[in-house]
């Protein structure tokens, strides 16, 4: 074994083992506390530029197929665990969790003090870092974090995005037609909703209003995705012309934030954000409480004390974390469009939020019943 180090902006330093990769990578570092899910984790789009650390001590114990992965490949800039398995020992584990990140080229770390990294992260915040094996000295990777790029004004959708629109079939009779924008979109999303009967066209990053729109879909998707939502000027602007035009509208994650900001919010950065697989998040109208995946290191600024005007008429606060406070989700009132923070998508995690993707296929039916006057 090769000895790697991770170091972090503020000058600290962790050693351990070489596990993946060998060589040196950059990113944000941040901890995942999900128990379960590390392959879905590892190829989720929105990690792109992000070093993750599992707090769960033991990973890669079911091995890694071919059926669980978020996209075609590992997004994580690097990776941090304690103790990796020695086996995978799963009937559907088709490689090592070593040998996936080796193929992919994701360099990680296998090092004792993962419990102290994330209490340093809870305290400090998530800050930029770097894992090595093949620097020695410290000092000099820590001149090179400091000139790595801050997540902080990071505009990465695109870079993760498709290029050319795919169409995602609905399983079964076609019911609803949904135009899908990609910023970082995960496989499980428009799965979601070819299981309710949507036919899913995926769009690139930076299309308009207008070539959402020509589309005439049913209903319009913003997915999640990397990068600072500050930065995201176009989507605002193509959401923007989508909510005009009174399409129904759902949005996770980066799109939530996207959403948002069409509505005239604000957002900033979270400390440490929320990643993980049991993150409780309260519906405001209900009471209920969802146990929810999460992946997010920014969140809306919105007023939490009852419904605000914005240009498309009231909207207000749909979700809320119960851990910090934070906003999960928005609505409008006045018109079909919702979006959440988390990830109704479970993958992985908990089914509770699925209902989320029903509620959009009835504000597309709602919508088609008053076109055609029933
Ligand atoms: N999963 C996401 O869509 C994350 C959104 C955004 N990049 C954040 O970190 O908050």
């Amino acid at each position: 074994m090769t000895q790697a180090m991770l170091v972090l902006e503020d000058g600290r330093v962790f050693y351990g083992e070489t596990f993946g990769a060998e060589g040196e990578t950059f990113g944000e570092v941040v901890f995942n506390t999900g128990m379960t899910g590390y392959q879905e984790t590892l190829t989720d789009p929105s990690y792109h530029r992000q070093i993750v650390a599992m707090t769960a001590p033991h990973i890669g114990n079911t091995g890694v197929n071919d059926l669980d992965p978020e996209s075609r490949r590992i997004h994580v800039a690097g990776y941090v665990v304690r103790e990796p398995a020695r086996v995978a020992s799963n009937w559907r584990a088709q490689r090592s969790l070593d040998a996936e990140l080796k193929a992919y080229g994701v360099v990680g770390i296998a090092m004792p003090g993962t419990r102290a990294l994330t209490r340093h992260l809870r305290d400090r915040g998530a800050m930029r870092a770097a894992i090595s094996s093949v620097e020695t000295d410290p000092r000099a990777l820590h001149a090179r974090i400091l000139a790595s790029p801050q997540m902080a004004g990071a505009d990465l959708a695109a870079e993760v995005a498709t290029t050319e629109p795919y169409v995602v079939p609905a399983r079964g009779e076609t019911r609803f037609r949904v135009a899908a924008v990609d910023l970082g979109i995960k496989a499980m999303t428009p799965y979601r909703m070819a299981e309710r009967g949507c036919e899913v066209t995926v769009l690139p990053a930076t299309v308009t209003a207008e070539q959402i729109l020509s589309l005439n879909p049913d209903g319009v998707f913003f997915s999640n995705g990397p990068g600072d939502p500050s930065t995201a000027d176009r989507q605002v602007e193509a959401l923007r012309g989508v909510l005009g035009s009174g399409t129904p509208f759902f949005g996770i994650c980066f799109g939530n934030q996207i959403f948002g900001r069409a509505l005239g919010l604000g957002t900033y950065k979270l400390r440490f954000g929320h990643r993980g697989v049991n993150q409780p998040v309260q519906d405001r109208r209900t009471g209920r409480i969802e146990i929810s995946a999460h992946n997010h290191g920014f969140a809306v600024d919105a007023p939490l004390d009852g419904p605000f005007d914005t240009a498309f008429g009231r909207a207000e606060v749909s979700h809320v974390n119960l851990n910090d406070g934070c906003v999960e989700g928005l609505r409008l009132l006045d018109r079909p469009a919702f979006s959440v923070q988390y990830h109704p998508e479970a993958a992985a995690g908990p089914h509770d939020s699925t209902v989320l993707f029903d509620q959009f296929c009835a504000l597309m039916q709602h919508a088609r019943n008053l076109k055609e006057g029933v």
